[in-house]
């Protein structure tokens, strides 16, 4: 296809930088058909599903898509609210105060939130981004654990979309964040809220979204990641080794997935005699389905069912204030050497006189 005309953004005009909070995505509406065309653009993801491309079309049309959308719309109609659904409410509220909190820093950038499936899809942001003059452009993964599944899928999708447009803005995308001190320390803050309004539990169980084992044995770093952050929390809430566990959850399809799985394991405890847990899901920086449904509703429901007596479900970081300033501590960082302050680009000082003096000329 050849190239569609463009705006030009480049004569006279200052660089302008762009931040897009990019999460999973998830379907427009708790409705079969939404379902359907959400998992199809999902799980017809090869950074996904690395199965061989021919099988698994036959099995994700065949099979998959006739027999999931019913009863993943059913899970989603449990968590929905009037806004909307939790991961999208929460990310957009993210990128929202984000926009403050570093508008407050003085930089000018826009912020933006966009979706690796469902909407608002990355081309179409970065396409809006483009018509409005932004030259320079930061990929924020809402994944503080890098994994291929994931963050990779995302680097896809940006370039992906700037392989059909002839200008390209500069990109920068931030790879992880698993082990950042903003993010632990709002990981314990919200540990150490609910135990002051709760009581501490017996065991804290951190929760990570799971991926195929295979995905460790061929050098995805998710696993050893998602170890770095269960460490570095417990330490910050001075945890003993003998208080927390960490496991993973929503496990997919047949295969063996990074054990040990989330359920079983709140099973196991139920029944050893574990009375109260405290569970939270340090991977997901936004409640969603996975969280919301499956620990919050299903796993609790297990976890009674052996034999526990208490389960408390720990929010996600969602709009906590430490989570907001810890992002925009991250961004800034990434930012460094992109003028986004007026004082650091003299290019769009509007006044001449201003602009030579800050290109050093003598007064
Ligand atoms: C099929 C394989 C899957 C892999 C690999 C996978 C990795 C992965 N996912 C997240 C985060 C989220 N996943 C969510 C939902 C979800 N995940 C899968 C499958 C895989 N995920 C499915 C099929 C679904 C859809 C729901 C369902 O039908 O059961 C969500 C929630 C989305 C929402 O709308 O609320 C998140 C978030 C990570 C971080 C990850 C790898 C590290
Ligand atoms: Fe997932
Ligand atoms: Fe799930």
């Amino acid at each position: 296809m050849p190239f569609q005309p463009e705006p030009s953004y480049s004569h006279g005009q200052a660089a302008r930088t762009a931040i897009v909070l990019c999460n999973l995505g998830t379907p427009d509406e708790p409705t079969a058909p939404a379902l359907r065309r959400y998992l199809s653009e999902f799980l017809g993801d090869h950074r996904v599903v690395e199965i061989p491309k021919a099988v698994w079309w036959l099995i994700l049309h065949g099979i998959i898509l006739r027999v999931r959308p019913k009863k993943s719309a059913a899970k989603y109609a449990s968590i929905w609210t009037p806004e909307g659904s939790p991961l999208k409410v929460w990310t957009e509220k993210q990128a929202t105060l984000l926009r403050g909190y570093l508008g407050e820093r003085g930089h000018q950038v826009s912020v933006r939130y966009a979706m690796r499936y469902g909407n608002p899809s990355i081309p179409a942001v970065l396409d809006e981004l483009k018509k409005e003059g932004m030259t320079r452009v930061l990929i924020l993964s809402a994944y503080p654990q890098y994994s291929g599944t994931t963050t990779a899928s995302v680097f896809d999708a940006a370039v992906q979309w700037g392989m059909k447009r002839r200008h390209l803005p500069e990109f920068r995308f931030v790879n992880r964040y698993h082990d950042d001190p903003g993010y632990i320390e709002a990981l314990a803050k919200r540990v150490r809220a609910h135990w002051m309004h709760h009581g501490q539990a017996e065991q804290l169980v951190m929760s990570f979204h799971g991926v195929p084992e295979r995905t460790l044995t061929l050098g995805d770093p998710y696993h050893c990641e998602c170890h770095k952050t269960a460490r570095l929390l417990a330490e910050r809430l001075g945890l003993p080794k003998d208080r927390y566990k960490l496991t993973f959850q929503s496990r997919f399809g047949k295969a063996k997935w990074l054990e040990p799985y989330t359920e079983p394991t709140l099973i196991a405890m139920g029944k050893q005699g574990v009375k109260t847990v405290d569970v939270i899901c340090p991977g997901f920086t936004s409640d969603c389905l996975e969280t919301l449904e499956e620990i919050r509703m299903e796993a609790r429901e297990a976890f009674l069912h052996a034999g526990g007596e208490q389960f408390h479900y720990i929010d996600c970081l969602n709009d906590s204030p430490d989570w907001i300033r810890a992002l925009a501590d991250l961004t800034e960082r990434h930012l460094q050497g992109w003028p986004t302050k007026q004082a650091d680009d003299p290019m769009a000082l509007k006044d001449s006189r201003e602009r030579a003096l800050a290109l050093g000329a003598k007064d």
